[in-house]
């Protein structure tokens, strides 16, 4: 059972404490009023559309034991605990942290943050650590996994009572490690306030997010702060061909900077810090690398197209051998890792003479990678189209040059609904097409039909790929989420045309 007064010890900054604040059970820790049972300790949290301090009677008649806040109501029952802190997020992480019993202190904690490839790197190296003896769970986009068992996770990083609770349900099972995928919101909102990572991958930094960072420092600024969250032991691993990775760990000493390079860039690097690969072959099926490291060579097969993706898994191996993962066991491990759904995941038609491609990227520096990946890979004299739009209540900017890097680099491309969410779908797309200065184009808003349409359209050795919702199993549209899975459309449209 956990006691009231044992999390408000926890608490590391308290202005003041009134009310029924003893030794009384607590059942739970929320931000969220809709969600407080009898028992529960309600954090009111100032956000950018409401003011959790609005909620607090909502919370205290829902049986709130105490209430956090950082302005104490007039009125305030004599039965509840009320605690003042100057700042709730932080607060809220606290007392989450205790409330589950510090099982994260028991955890060897992976960070990897980046605007591109998170997950598909965080996946890499949960299953190398599991292939290697070291049982880890995993937190990031969709879903966390603990063994066998996946739990849907609604964003990439949870807020901190979120996570706390899931890293006790590792601890409950086991775990020695924790994988995550930390976004620049949860680094700024604190979802991660209290952690101490082992290790901190950088994976790239691209405009992206530019609704919730005014400029592009602010958004480097935010990744670097996990940089600062390592531990005693703890150890950076970074693509070092990002003109922003030196930057991420202008704090730290050069021996706890391990730089991964596949094109020369890691001259900021220490040679015995330096993971470097080259690719000897690629096709549509995989890639084949060299990696050198501590005068050492090895081979390195990744399943997956893309020089992008021979980074995302040199860091991986990098986060094995600064770990003190045996090199061939860490290797070998990454060799066998689980496919992440919707990541360069092929589909052929059924005399394999056509190729579609569910790709996540949602980005402009993604688009244009998977299509320049893709683009290695197209026979001569074949084509290369693409199926894509972009998120709406999500930032604007990226939607114009989301249009000029298709009309440039593929050979036909049909615009679509991504997830407009709140916003009009056809005004989405007018933003997109303002950046493909007039490139012949088609435009269908209906995802399926646009779909169809691409397919229709292919020819023998045309790769097709479908951008921007990879593993997604919903499309929301006018705040409506429905079934929708671009896979299943390609696969139904491939066993009508064979
Ligand atoms: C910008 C952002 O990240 N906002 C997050 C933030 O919202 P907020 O602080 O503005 O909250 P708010 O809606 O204004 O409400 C304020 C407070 O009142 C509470 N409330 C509200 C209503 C009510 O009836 N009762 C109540 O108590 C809310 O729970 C909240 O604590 O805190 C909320 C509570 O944890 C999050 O749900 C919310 O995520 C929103 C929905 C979101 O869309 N976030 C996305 C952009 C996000 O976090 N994405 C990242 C990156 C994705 C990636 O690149 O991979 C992610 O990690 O998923
Ligand atoms: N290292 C990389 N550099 C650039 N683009 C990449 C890289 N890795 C993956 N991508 C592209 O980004 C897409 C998303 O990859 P992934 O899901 O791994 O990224 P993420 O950072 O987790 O994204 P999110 O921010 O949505 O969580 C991929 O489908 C691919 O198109
Ligand atoms: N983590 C990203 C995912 C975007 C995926 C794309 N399909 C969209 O809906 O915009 C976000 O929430 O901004
Ligand atoms: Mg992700």
């Amino acid at each position: 059972m956990v006691l009231l007064d044992d999390l408000v010890a926890a608490l590391g900054a308290l202005i003041e404490r009134r009310g029924a604040c003893g030794p009384r059970a607590v059942t739970g820790v929320t931000c969220d009023s809709r969600q407080v049972a009898p028992g529960a300790v309600f954090v009111a949290v100032r956000g950018f559309s409401a003011d959790g301090h609005r909620f607090v009677g909502a919370a205290v008649e829902a049986g709130a034991v105490a209430v956090v806040c950082e302005e104490l109501p007039a009125e305030r029952a004599d039965s509840v605990c009320w605690l003042l802190v100057p700042d709730a997020r932080k607060a809220l992480a606290e007392l989450s942290k205790a409330f589950y019993g510090n099982a994260s202190d028991r955890l060897m904690i992976i960070g990897v943050t980046g605007t591109n490839g998170k997950t598909t790197t965080a996946r890499l190296v949960t299953s190398m650590l599991n292939a290697s003896g070291i049982f880890a769970g995993y937190i990031g986009t969709g879903l966390c996994r603990i063994g066998s068992r996946d739990i849907p996770l609604e964003r990439t990083t949870p807020e901190s009572n979120g996570l706390h609770d899931l890293f006790r349900q590792m601890v409950d099972a086991g775990c020695r490690a924790a994988v995550m995928e930390v976004s620049s919101h949860a680094l700024v909102l604190d979802r991660v306030h209290g952690l101490r990572f082992r290790a901190a991958v950088f994976t790239n930094l691209t405009p992206e997010h530019l609704d919730f960072h005014a400029t592009m420092e602010e958004y480097a600024e935010a990744k670097r702060l996990l940089f600062d969250r390592l531990d005693d032991e703890g150890f950076a691993v970074l693509n070092a061909d990002d003109p922003r990775a030196s930057f991420m760990v202008a704090n730290l000493p050069p021996e706890r900077v391990f730089c991964c390079t596949t094109g020369g860039g890691a001259s900021f690097c220490d040679s015995a810090q330096r993971f470097e690969a080259r690719v000897l072959e690629m096709s549509v099926e995989g890639t084949k690398a060299e990696v050198t490291f501590r005068g050492r060579m090895m081979a390195m097969q990744v399943p997956l197209p893309g020089a992008y993706n021979v980074m995302n898994m040199l860091e991986a191996f990098a986060v094995g051998v600064g770990l003190g993962i045996d090199p061939e066991t860490a290797m070998r491990g990454l060799a066998a890792a689980d496919a992440v759904d919707g990541r360069m995941e092929r589909i052929w038609s059924h005399d394999r003479h056509r190729c579609a491609v569910v790709d996540y990227a949602h980005t402009p520096d993604a688009l244009q990678k998977a299509l320049e990946a893709l683009r290695t890979v197209t026979p001569a004299g074949a084509k290369l189209a693409v199926v894509f739009g972009c998120g709406g209540n999500r930032d604007r900017q990226k939607r114009p040059e989301m249009g000029r890097i298709a009309a440039e680099l593929a050979d036909r491309v049909i615009l679509t609904s991504d997830n407009p969410r709140d916003e009009n779908p056809e005004a989405i797309l007018d933003e997109i097409e303002a950046g493909m200065a007039g490139r012949a184009h088609l435009r269908i808003a209906d995802r399926a039909e646009a779909i169809r349409r691409a397919v229709g359209q292919l020819g023998e050795g045309d790769i097709l790929l479908v951008a921007g919702k990879g593993h997604e199993a919903y499309q929301e549209i006018r705040g409506v989420k429905q079934h929708f899975s671009d896979r299943e459309h390609l696969e139904a449209c491939f066993a009508q045309r064979p």
